[in-house]
C-alpha cells in the first residue's frame, strides 16, 4: 500500500509564502497582538543594535580623552537600552502566548468541524493517523511559526537592514564589503528553502503514517495478542519508524549544510572586516571608536543571519503543515443541506426508487437499480449473501453516502431535499459494530440530542434489554472506556440498539442488531424490539431466521437488485435462493 508520504514530492512547488498567507483568515482576529509582537521584537532588536554605537562613543570620547565624567551619561544610555530591550522582550512573550495559542485553538476547532462535515467516503480514503498528525503536530508547527518564527523573521530582517545601513554610515567601503560578500547567501537560501520544503513534507507525512500504525495496533491489540502477531507488528512499526528516522536525517543534513554556511560565511567576512578596519584606522580613514562600533555592530548581524537557518526551516515546515491542513480543508463536503430544504416531512414510508450505488474508488456498481417500498410502520428484513451490499444499502438512508443514481424517499420526500439534521432526526441507525465513545452511558445514549427526557432513556434501555447499565458503579453516569472496551460485545450492541430506538425515530435502520447477543439475551431483545418495531418503519439487515421473524416482509438482495419481496414463509416456499441462504443458518428449524 502506498502511503501519503510516497506522494510527498507533490504540492511542494507552491511558494511557502502563498501557503502561509492562506492562514490569514485566522490571524485577522489576533491582528493587534501580532502587531504588538512584531513591534516589540523589532524594538528590542533595535535597542540591542544601538548599544555598539554607544560603545563607539565611549571609546572615542571618555576613553580617548581620559574623561571619566563623560562615561556616566553614556552608561545610563546603554542601561536604558538594556532595560528597554528586557521590557519589550516581556511584552512580546506575553502577546505571543495569547495570540499564538488562541490562533492554534481556532484553527484546530475549524479543521475538526470540517473533518466532521466531510462525508464517510473521505474517511474511507484517509488514514486516521494522517488526520491525527495534521490536527496535532502540524498545528503546533504553525503555532510555533506564527508566534515565534514569523515575528523573528521580520525582526531579524529589520535588524539586518538597520545594521547594514549603520555599517555603511560608519564606513562606506567596509559596509559595502559586508553587503557584497553576504550577497551569495540569498541564492544559497533559496536553494535551501526548496530542498528543505520537500524534506519537511516527507517527514510530516511519515509522522502521519506512524500515527496510523500506532492507532491501528492499539485498537487491534486483542487480535494482535491473540494471534501472536506482536513480532510482526513490531517489525512493521520499526520499518515505519526507520523510514521516518531516515526522512528526519535527510532533513537535518540539509539543515546542517545550510547552517554550516550561515555560521562560516560571517566569520570569513569578519576576518576581512577586521583586516580592512585595522588598515583603515592605520591610515586614519576611520577612528578607533568607529572600528570598535563597526565590529561590535557587525557581530550583532551574525545572530540574525545564523538564526535565519532555523527560522527559514521553521517557515518551510509551517508552510508544509499549512498545505497538509488545506488538503483537508479544501476537500469539499459533498453531503450537505439542500439550498431550499423541504418545509416539513410528514409520512414515514421508506422508498428506494431505482437506486444505484458505486463506491468512489471502485469501478463496479454495488447496487444496480434497487426498488423497494416499505410502508409506514412496516418492518422489512433485508437478506442477502455476504458482501451483497446490505450494509451499503442501510448507509444510504441517513445519507452517509449519496446514491449514485435514483432516489430514496421518506414520507414521499427525496432525502436530499431534507436538512441533514431533519433527516437524521427522522432516521436512526444501529450498525453491526457498536461504536461507543469514552463518555458516560447517558451521553453515549443521547449523543447530545436535544429534547430527550429521562423517561425516553429508561424506555430505550428497556427496549434494548440494556438494564445492566443500572448495575454499573455509577449507573447511567458511569464512564465507559474508549470504544466501550470495558463492556462485553453483547452489552455494547444492546447500548447501540438503545441509542437507535431512543426518542422513537420514524425510520429505524438496524444492521444485524442481534449478531453479538447470546441466545437468551437475543430472545429478550427480540421481544422488546418487537414492541418498538410495531410502531416504527424499519429496515433490518438479517442473517438469521430469528431476526427475519421480527419483520413483516423480507427483501432478498442479490446481484445488486431486490430479487424477491414477500413474507418469510412465502419466500421460503417459492424462492430457492432464499431458502438456500437461510439454510446456511442452523436456526432454520425455528422458522415456521
Ligand atoms: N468503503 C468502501 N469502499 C469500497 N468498497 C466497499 C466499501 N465498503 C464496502 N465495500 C464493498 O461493497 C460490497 C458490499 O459490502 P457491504 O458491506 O455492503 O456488504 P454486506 O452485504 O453488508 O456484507 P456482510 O453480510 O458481510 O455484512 C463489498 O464487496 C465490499 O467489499
Amino acid at each position: 500500500m502506498t502511503s501519503i508520504a510516497d506522494d510527498a514530492d507533490r504540492a511542494t512547488d507552491d511558494n511557502a509564502l502563498s501557503s502561509l498567507l492562506r492562514l490569514r483568515r485566522w490571524t485577522r482576529p489576533h491582528r493587534t497582538a501580532i502587531i504588538v509582537m512584531i513591534a516589540s521584537a523589532c524594538g528590542a532588536m533595535l535597542a540591542q543594535a544601538l548599544v555598539p554605537l554607544v560603545i563607539g562613543r565611549v571609546v572615542d570620547g571618555p576613553i580617548r580623552h581620559h574623561d571619566t565624567s563623560g562615561i556616566w551619561s553614556l552608561s545610563a544610555l546603554a542601561l536604558l537600552l538594556g532595560v528597554l530591550e528586557a521590557v519589550l522582550f516581556f511584552v512580546r512573550r506575553y502577546a505571543m502566548s495569547v495570540a499564538a495559542t488562541n490562533l492554534e485553538t481556532d484553527i484546530r476547532r475549524d479543521v475538526f468541524a470540517h473533518v466532521q462535515r466531510l462525508p464517510v467516503a473521505f474517511h474511507d480514503r484517509w488514514p486516521s493517523g494522517q488526520l491525527l498528525s495534521r490536527l496535532t503536530t502540524d498545528l503546533s508547527t504553525i503555532r510555533r511559526f506564527i508566534g515565534f518564527g514569523f515575528v523573528f523573521l521580520i525582526a531579524n530582517s529589520a535588524t539586518v537592514v538597520v545594521v547594514l545601513v549603520l555599517l555603511v554610515h560608519i564606513n562606506l567601503w567596509l559596509g559595502l564589503f559586508v553587503l557584497v560578500s553576504g550577497a551569495p547567501l540569498a541564492v544559497f537560501t533559496r536553494r535551501f528553502e526548496l530542498r528543505y520544503s520537500r524534506d519537511a513534507r516527507r517527514a510530516q507525512d511519515l509522522t502521519g503514517d506512524l500515527a496510523t500504525s500506532v492507532e491501528e495496533s492499539v485498537l487491534g491489540i486483542r487480535v494482535i495478542k491473540s494471534y501472536g502477531r506482536r513480532p510482526q507488528m513490531l517489525k512493521a512499526f520499526t520499518k515505519d519508524a526507520e523510514r521516518l528516522r531516515g526522512a528526519e536525517l535527510v532533513k537535518l543534513r540539509t539543515l546542517g549544510w545550510f547552517w554550516a554556511v550561515l555560521e562560516g560565511l560571517p566569520q570569513l567576512i569578519l576576518a576581512g572586516v577586521a583586516w580592512g578596519g585595522v588598515v583603515a584606522v592605520a591610515h586614519h580613514a576611520m577612528t578607533l571608536g568607529q572600528l570598535v562600533a563597526f565590529l561590535t555592530l557587525y557581530l550583532r548581524l551574525v545572530w540574525p543571519i545564523v538564526s535565519l537557518g532555523w527560522l527559514l526551516a521553521l517557515m518551510q515546515e509551517a508552510a508544509s503543515a499549512a498545505r497538509r491542513l488545506f488538503e483537508v480543508l479544501d476537500t469539499e463536503a459533498t453531503i450537505v443541506d439542500p439550498e431550499t430544504p423541504a418545509v416539513a416531512e410528514t409520512g414515514s414510508t421508506l422508498r428506494f426508487e431505482n437506486v444505484w450505488f458505486r463506491y468512489a474508488d471502485s469501478d463496479t456498481d454495488i447496487l444496480r437499480g434497487i426498488d423497494l417500498d416499505i410502508a409506514a410502520g412496516e418492518t422489512m428484513a433485508l437478506v442477502g449473501a455476504v458482501g451483497s451490499g446490505k450494509t451499503t444499502m442501510t448507509a444510504l438512508v441517513p445519507r452517509l453516502y449519496d446514491v449514485t443514481q435514483g432516489r430514496i424517499l421518506i414520507g414521499g420526500v427525496d432525502i436530499r431535499e431534507l436538512r441533514l439534521d431533519q433527516l437524521r432526526h427522522a432516521v436512526t441507525t444501529a450498525f453491526e459494530d457498536a461504536t461507543l465513545f469514552s463518555a458516560s452511558v447517558r451521553e453515549n445514549l443521547t449523543l447530545g440530542r436535544a429534547g430527550i427526557s429521562d423517561d425516553d432513556v429508561t424506555e430505550a434501555i428497556d427496549v434494548a434489554q440494556a438494564g445492566f447499565v443500572y448495575e454499573l458503579p455509577f449507573g447511567l453516569d458511569t464512564r465507559i472506556g474508549e470504544q466501550g472496551l470495558s463492556l462485553s460485545g453483547g452489552q455494547r450492541q444492546r447500548l447501540a440498539l438503545a441509542r437507535a430506538v431512543l426518542g422513537r425515530p420514524r425510520v429505524l435502520v438496524l444492521d444485524d442488531p442481534l449478531s453479538a447477543l447470546d441466545v437468551h439475551t437475543e430472545s429478550q431483545v427480540e421481544e422488546a424490539l418487537r414492541r418498538v418495531l410495531a410502531s416504527t418503519t424499519a429496515l433490518v439487515v438479517a442473517h438469521r431466521p430469528s431476526t427475519v421473524l421480527l419483520a413483516d416482509r423480507v427483501a432478498l438482495l442479490q446481484d445488486g437488485r431486490i430479487m424477491a419481496v414477500g413474507t418469510h414463509s412465502e419466500l421460503l416456499a417459492t424462492v430457492p435462493a432464499y431458502r438456500e441462504l437461510l439454510s446456511q443458518s442452523s436456526e432454520l428449524e425455528v422458522a415456521p
